[in-house]
């Protein structure tokens, strides 16, 4: 992996912001001493200032002092942010990565500057753990910043290049879809609850199976209903369950969820 040799801003340290930050050192990225978190209460950052990472509640000087800076926000929280770091934005030094749900590269530069470099990505908790999937989209960014982009994000997981216009069902299916999957475990384990296992086990043994599903995709490359069929003995339990399922409306309601989801996105950001 190629270093960082320059200067991160990382605007709004909460749970992604953190988690970006403690990967890109992780995988040897970047140093901590590269790497600036601001909040407006840094007394939540105090273990990261431990650990060598520039700490501050000064949001201009931290843009002023980097090269690349991470929008990391709430949308409802950006507008007010962006009135203060406007003075200082240098389009000619700064690439701005925005991981703000529903708020467009555009909107972004209409705030900032018009000749700004702007790339959004969407990622997911799993990013923790170094295991997010995350989405990465621009309007008009060099197809250099976006291959940086894809290269730093690629330390905390996966990444996918796609179409802006594809950020919000990003968001849907990728960011919000984690929970999906989580309730899905969470359900599984009520059902083993109910059949006789005491709840500790059932979780573990839901998410173990969950996880041998994931991996059966993921390393075989196979497509779920090919796994699927191996599963189903004819005229056995399988089937029995999972038409049952589909009769109560298991796939019609994970699609619509995340229809809404999707629409609840494109929502979130309101344009001053
Ligand atoms: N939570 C998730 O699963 C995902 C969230 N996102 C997006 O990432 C962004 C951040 O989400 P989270 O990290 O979950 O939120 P969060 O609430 O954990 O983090 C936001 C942080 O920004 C700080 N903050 C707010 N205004 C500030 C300001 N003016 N200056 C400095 N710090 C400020 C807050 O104190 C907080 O620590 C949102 O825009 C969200 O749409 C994207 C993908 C997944
Ligand atoms: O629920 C939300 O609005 C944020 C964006 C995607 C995941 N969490």
């Amino acid at each position: 992996m190629e270093q960082f040799t320059g200067k991160i801003a990382i605007i709004g340290s909460g749970n992604i912001g953190t988690s970006l930050a403690k990967g890109l050192v992780k995988s040897g990225y970047a140093a901590a001493a590269q790497i600036t978190l601001t909040r407006r209460n840094i007394a939540g950052l105090s273990a990261y200032a431990d650990q060598g990472f520039a700490v501050s509640a000064d949001n201009p000087a931290a843009v002023a002092a980097a090269d690349i800076v991470v929008l990391c926000v709430l949308p409802q929280q950006l507008n007010r942010l962006l009135e203060t770091l406007q003075p200082v934005i240098d389009p000619q030094r700064h690439l701005v990565i925005s991981v703000a749900s529903g708020v467009s590269c555009a909107d972004i530069r209409n705030k900032l500057s018009d000749a700004l470099q702007v790339v959004r990505a969407m990622p997911n908790t799993a990013i923790a753990i170094g295991q997010s999937m995350t989405c990465v989209a621009t309007d008009q960014a060099d197809e250099a910043n976006v291959q940086l982009v894809s290269t730093m994000f690629e330390t905390v997981g996966a990444v996918v290049k796609i179409n802006e216009d594809l950020m919000t069902a990003a968001t849907a299916l990728c960011a919000c879809g984690i929970a999906f999957f989580l309730r899905a475990i969470r359900a599984a384990s009520q059902g083993g609850v109910e059949i006789g296992f005491h709840a500790e086990d059932a979780l573990k043994m839901a998410v173990q199976t969950a996880k041998g599903a994931a991996d059966l995709l993921l390393l075989m490359e196979s497509h779920p209903e090919q796994e699927i069929d191996k599963v189903t003995s004819p005229k056995g339990c399988t089937i029995a369950g999972l038409n049952e399922m589909e009769h109560n409306g298991f796939s019609s309601s994970l699609i619509k969820g995340i229809k809404l989801s999707a629409v609840k996105a494109g929502e979130l950001y309101k344009k001053e």
